[in-house]
């Protein structure tokens, strides 16, 4: 059995997004570029992994083979398609790719992949024709209910579409696949922006555990850049720790709170302030006004102790009413100063690289603990030590302990 050679894929990705790329004619000139990156790379695999091979596989460099011998399946017609409307920026076929990439059909999980990978090779290549920098803005909101994150999302995004950025919403939210739906980035609670054409608003994928929800959201974020749009605001509640899976998604983490003191905010954890790049106390109008106030000047001094995340930038505290729209301009040019000084300093780009790190260990995670689900020693074994645990005559530790043994020595098998 041969092994999946990177380089390989890669250049079967390019290969088909040629095929797209030629079909709807978005880009001349990069068909025989495209086709050379995907044959040499076609080359490279069959150069290195002859030796891996049984001596009965057939080698002929064709791109069936290929796909025999590697497991890589072909783009689907439906999928390059997709691609085709992500290229067109179509929210539609935004919508239909993350629906796509979020599936627990396997298959088409694997085509979703097919898709991203095409998106990601793409984002890349256009990178290297701009200035280098970094094209999209990924921005974290969390605070907790009725802070006013509907109302701020609806007025912060119009106002972002205003000056001509497209905006993409996306939620993190793990209790919605317990409840049904999330309440996050829910289209009716953002009337004005949804009808916008220039903004998407996608709720959290329900697919159950946090860690689930989280790799698909980022695959949504590079889906949601693909189709064209700079700037990405994931929102979540910060009650629970979706907050902080989210902060391995983004540039900056803001959290919203409303002026008030005490119990209303007990639900935000302390270490959820101390990640904030910036803090910011909504509803600073009218009576609440100096609440607000008095507000912001605790957590200034609250934030003076906290330790620093990045060298160069101190978290701020500012006020804002998203009723009526006051601070949201401050707010934004505070936002592009944080993205010029770590961009300049090149934070923003190794933090980018370290949360790829994250979205891989997620999807290892995942998987393995999938795998470790499926094993027939494992459900044989499972219902009777979580009794055995519910009843306290075993320690979880040992239950686990004893699940891994059976596991292992059935892989070893
Ligand atoms: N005075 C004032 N009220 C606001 C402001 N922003 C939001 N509100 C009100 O606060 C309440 C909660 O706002 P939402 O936007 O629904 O808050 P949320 O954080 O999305 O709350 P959940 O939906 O519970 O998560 C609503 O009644 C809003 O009208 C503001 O800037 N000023």
């Amino acid at each position: 059995m041969c092994t999946i050679q990177a380089s390989a894929f890669r250049g079967l990705c390019k290969f088909s997004r040629w095929k797209v790329q030629d079909s709807c004619k978005t880009v001349r000139g990069m068909k025989t570029k495209l086709f050379r990156h995907g044959i040499q790379a076609l080359h490279r695999t069959f150069h290195t992994s002859i030796p891996q091979c049984s001596t009965t596989t057939p080698m002929s460099p064709s791109l069936q083979n290929v796909e025999k011998i590697l497991g890589v399946q072909k783009m689907e017609e439906s999928t390059e398609k997709l691609f085709v409307g992500l290229m067109r920026h179509d929210r539609a076929s935004l919508a239909r790719a993350i629906t796509l990439i979020e599936s627990s059909n396997v298959q088409k999980r694997r085509q979703g992949q097919l898709l991203l990978t095409s998106v990601l090779e793409h984002l890349k290549d256009e990178d290297t024709v701009s200035s280098g920098g970094l094209r999209s803005f990924r921005i974290g909101l969390s605070g907790p209910p009725g802070a006013g994150k509907s109302t701020f999302i609806e007025y912060f995004g119009k106002y972002l579409t205003s000056l001509g950025h497209r905006v993409a919403v996306l939620a993190v939210d793990p209790s919605s696949s317990t409840t049904g739906g999330s309440l996050l980035a829910d289209k009716t609670r953002m009337p004005k922006l949804s009808v916008d054409p220039n903004a998407f608003i996608r709720p959290s994928p329900a697919s159950g555990t946090l860690g689930g929800v989280a790799r698909n959201t980022n695959e949504a974020v590079v889906l949601c850049e693909g189709a064209g749009f700079d700037i990405i605001l994931i929102e979540t509640v910060g009650v629970g720790q979706s907050e902080f899976a989210v902060l391995d998604m983004v540039d900056l983490f803001c959290l919203l709170i409303p002026p008030a003191g005490g119990d209303e905010l007990q639900g935000i954890k302390r270490g959820i302030v101390e990640v904030s790049d910036l803090v910011v106390v909504n509803k600073s109008d009218g009576d609440l006004e100096p609440a607000a106030r008095r507000i912001q000047a605790e957590y200034i001094s609250a934030l003076k102790f906290m330790k620093k995340r990045s060298r160069i930038w101190q978290p701020k505290v500012l006020r804002i009413s998203s009723i009526k729209g006051n601070g949201i301009s401050e707010l934004w040019e505070l936002m592009c100063e944080f993205r010029e000084m770590l961009g300049a300093a090149g934070e923003l780009k190794s933090k980018r690289q370290r949360q790829l790190q994250v979205w891989m260990w997620n999807h290892i995670r995942d998987r393995v603990l999938d795998v470790f689900r499926r094993q027939h020693a494992v459900v044989q074994q499972l219902p009777e030590l979580e009794d055995m645990v519910t009843k306290g005559l075993i320690t979880p530790g040992l239950a686990a302990d004893i699940l891994l043994e059976k596991f292992l020595v059935a892989m070893a098998k």
